[in-house]
């Protein structure tokens, strides 16, 4: 009997996917390569872990996997993002035919993901570049899918990813085709963008009520508090990690303070500042990483720079709620404005609020925020334009002024919150001083600047020396 769908790849997502389709009660064939240097045959032992793998079939070659499957072959990469993904897919193509179908599953940057398209098409072969989000668990359960490319091929291995999917609140699956190209990959990396500074924020709101002189215990209560009025996956989870102890310990105390990073905050911002879109919460986020690894240097910052007295931070738990909600809008209007302005300039036709939907379960940045989007986005495509938000925002606004001036003065460190009241004092500017900008690089450069008496797209430049 042949399989229906196979899966490349048994990393930690491989292996929780395809558990998840074979739960589900699709007849798949696994493959993974033999470790160097290892007798051990991967696909099989996993196999024959779990009860529900019991009837997929398992190989260590690739021809005997690809002859396992049927026509037209339906094969999804749970692989490494970057050249390993080109490695396989030659691998693969000695033994594909004609409309055989790849899916890309990995965090594969977009604009791999739009050659690949391309390379494959030349060559008869459909590809689907999806991104995935849940992590382990998600993928196990029901994540959050992604897939962009080719419609057509979609149509065929929808059945596999919707009923592998998380379901919305309407029992909907949290799956659904994002576009053309590589536009399944970039609506995955923006996620993971926004994500980048959800995870931020909490860490930032963690240092505060350290500073304010609360113990990880003391911080999850607090954040506990939070839920009923904004919930979210990482909330939850970072209310877990807090109370987590090591004998009188909590465990958080003893985790080295230098945050990794795997690309796609790094391409996010590069995709922002090729298409010129402000994303300054995700760039800071990302710097906050990056800021991180400079531990000795820190240390010795730290001697030289930091205050010695302790904090005078005197605003209350719910002002500082209401400072991290800001933050939230702001992230979220950035991240949906740099997939609006992407789908602009490739013609994608992206649906944000379909787009908020898949993202209301299953994957990382689910949150009850999230679930409003979905009507909020039917209405308008941008945040800053909804008069429910813009409300919100000025509701929340004083606050965070206020905690994040004092995080100033007290010299608490707090990026993301000051980008966030940064970035709208900034953006709601009527009459800004890029005008000075313009007329220094005519003075040192003849850059040339428009008039603003002057509404045709005329440019002058000023002899600004010698006249
Ligand atoms: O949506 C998800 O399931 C996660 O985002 C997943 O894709 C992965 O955990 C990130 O790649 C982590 O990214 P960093 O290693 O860059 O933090």
């Amino acid at each position: 009997e042949k399989s229906a769908f196979g899966l490349f790849g048994l990393g930690v997502m491989g292996k929780s996917l395809a558990r998840n389709l074979a739960s589900k009660g699709f007849d798949i064939s696994l493959f993974n390569r033999h470790v160097d240097g290892q007798e051990e045959d991967v696909a099989k032992n996993f196999k024959d872990e779990f009860e529900e793998l019991s009837t997929a079939l398992a190989f260590d070659d690739v021809a005997l996997f690809v002859n396992s499957l049927q026509k037209p072959r339906k094969v999804m990469l749970m692989v490494n993002a970057g050249k390993t993904v080109d490695g396989v897919i030659e691998d693969l193509l000695p033994f594909l035919e004609n409309g055989d179908i790849i899916i890309d599953g990995g965090n594969s940057n977009f604009n791999d993901t739009k050659k690949r398209f391309d390379y494959l098409a030349s060559k008869n072969i459909r590809f689907v570049g999806t991104g995935v989000s849940g992590g382990e668990e998600g993928a196990l359960k029901g994540p959050s899918i992604m897939p962009g490319g080719d419609l057509e091929a979609y149509k065929e291995v929808q059945p596999y990813l919707e009923t592998i999917a998380a379901k919305d609140a309407n029992d909907l699956p949290c799956c659904t085709f994002i576009g053309t190209e590589g536009s399944g990959h970039f609506v995955k990396m923006v996620h993971n963008g926004i994500e980048y500074v959800e995870m931020q924020l909490l860490a930032e709101v963690f240092t505060i009520l350290k500073a304010k002189g609360h113990n990880p215990d003391q911080i999850a209560d607090i954040l506990a508090s939070w839920k009923a009025t904004t919930n979210s996956y990482l909330l939850e989870i970072t209310i877990d990690i807090l109370r987590k102890k090591e004998g009188n310990d909590w465990l958080v105390n003893r985790i080295m303070d230098k945050a990794g990073n795997k690309g796609t905050g790094n391409w996010t911002t590069i995709s922002s500042t090729q298409l010129g879109v402000p994303s300054t919460m995700i760039t800071s986020a990302l710097f906050a990483r990056y800021t991180s690894f400079y531990k000795e240097e820190r240390i010795e910052a730290n001697r030289n720079f930091a205050p010695n007295n302790t904090p005078n931070l005197n605003f209350s738990a719910e002002e500082l709620l209401e400072a991290y909600h800001f933050a939230r809008l702001m992230n979220h209007y950035q991240g949906f404005k740099l997939i609006q302005e992407a789908s602009l300039s490739n013609n994608w036709g992206l649906n944000l609020s379909e787009l908020s939907r898949i993202w209301t379960n299953g994957c990382i940045i689910r949150s009850d925020f999230m679930m409003e989007l979905v009507s909020i986005f039917k209405v308008s495509d941008n945040l800053l334009k909804n008069d429910e938000i813009i409300q919100r925002i000025k509701a929340l606004k004083p606050s965070a002024q206020k905690v994040t001036s004092q995080c100033i003065l007290n010299e608490v460190a707090a990026p993301n919150l000051i980008e966030s009241i940064s970035f709208l004092n900034s953006f709601s500017v009527a009459n800004s001083s890029a005008n000075l900008l313009q007329a220094q690089r005519d003075y040192f450069g003849a850059h040339t600047y428009q008039r603003n008496d002057d509404h045709t797209n005329k440019f002058y430049h000023t002899d600004w020396i010698n006249n």
